[in-house]
């Protein structure tokens, strides 16, 4: 793919941008517009969560900042250059974890290390020692130390999520995409890795998309929400959230924190009013 370089003004403190990017799926009669003209600017660092009714284009624009699906029209630029997954490092994290059975977690969480440019070169010799040291760091710093040498089996589903964190992070990436990450998991284990991913984010500061449908945990991780609407998917709302960093459990006992997610969920619910009147 020829990588078209985004105009000057556009470069910069933007990792991200989609210029009147527009997705059509499927063909004649079955047509329809995914994600309708959006214009959106990331800033490194910034978190982003995205949240609305299902169907409103959320992990389509994950995949298009990903390099996984190509705009119908317009043009999706990250790190200045028109995308393409391999120009910048990108960590990924799904709702289900998928470990490999038959290799360690410590392995498990090397893979990107083992696949990605320039530690793919050094694999072989660093495996059992600095990328080693790494993985370790790693999961102490999510509460798994001691953890590594185990099997994905004997894990339970938060600490597998917790496996899986320290797996999009193990090779620095620029881009953190999180597609629901914590959805399987029960509320307390989820709250207790928001914190967990909160404290990962704060050290590097790594761009992260956030796809959720949990309106709190959008208030409590993101620097900024993005609200959409479906049929056509768009971005109705771009709210920045600034209370202090870290925030705890407390945060989201403070008036402005249930402020917000009330006015979250009034928002998405005027966007599933206008889909059912459609
Ligand atoms: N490859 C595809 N082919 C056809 N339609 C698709 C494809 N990918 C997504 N869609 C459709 O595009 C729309 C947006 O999908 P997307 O997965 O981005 O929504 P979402 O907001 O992430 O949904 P959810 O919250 O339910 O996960 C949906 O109607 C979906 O069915």
């Amino acid at each position: 793919m020829t990588a078209t370089t985004a105009p000057a003004e556009h470069g910069g403190a933007r990792i991200a941008q989609l210029e009147d990017v527009k997705v059509r799926f499927g063909k004649g009669d079955n047509a329809f517009l995914a994600l309708d003209r959006t214009n959106l600017t990331v800033r490194p660092g910034d978190f982003v969560a995205m949240v609305g009714p299902s169907g409103c284009g959320k992990s389509t624009i994950l995949k298009l900042v990903a390099g996984l699906l190509r705009p119908t029209e317009g043009v999706v630029f990250v790190a200045g250059r028109e995308v393409g997954a391999e120009q910048v490092g990108i960590g990924m994290a799904f709702q289900n974890p998928t470990m490999l059975p038959w290799l360690t977690i410590r392995q498990n969480i090397m893979l990107p290390l083992k696949i990605v440019k320039p530690y793919s070169d050094t694999f072989g010799r660093d495996k059992n020692t600095v990328f080693r040291d790494r993985a370790d760091a790693l999961l102490a710093k999510v509460g798994l130390t001691g953890f590594g040498d185990r099997r994905p089996w004997e894990l339970s589903g938060g600490m597998l999520q917790r496996a899986n964190l320290c797996r999009a992070l193990i090779h620095s990436p620029k881009l953190l995409m999180l597609d629901e990450p914590f959805g399987a998991l029960d509320q307390f284990t989820r709250e207790e890795l928001w914190a967990v991913l909160q404290d990962l984010w704060m050290e590097t500061k790594p761009t992260v998309f956030l796809v959720t449908h949990d309106l709190r945990e959008a208030a409590f991780l993101a620097s900024r929400i993005l609200v959409m609407s479906a049929r056509p998917g768009r971005v109705t709302e771009d709210r920045a959230v600034d209370f202090a960093r870290p925030r705890t459990l407390e945060t989201t006992f403070e008036s402005e924190f249930t402020d917000l997610t009330n006015d979250l969920r009034r928002l998405i619910f005027a966007a599933r009013q206008g889909v059912e009147k459609a």
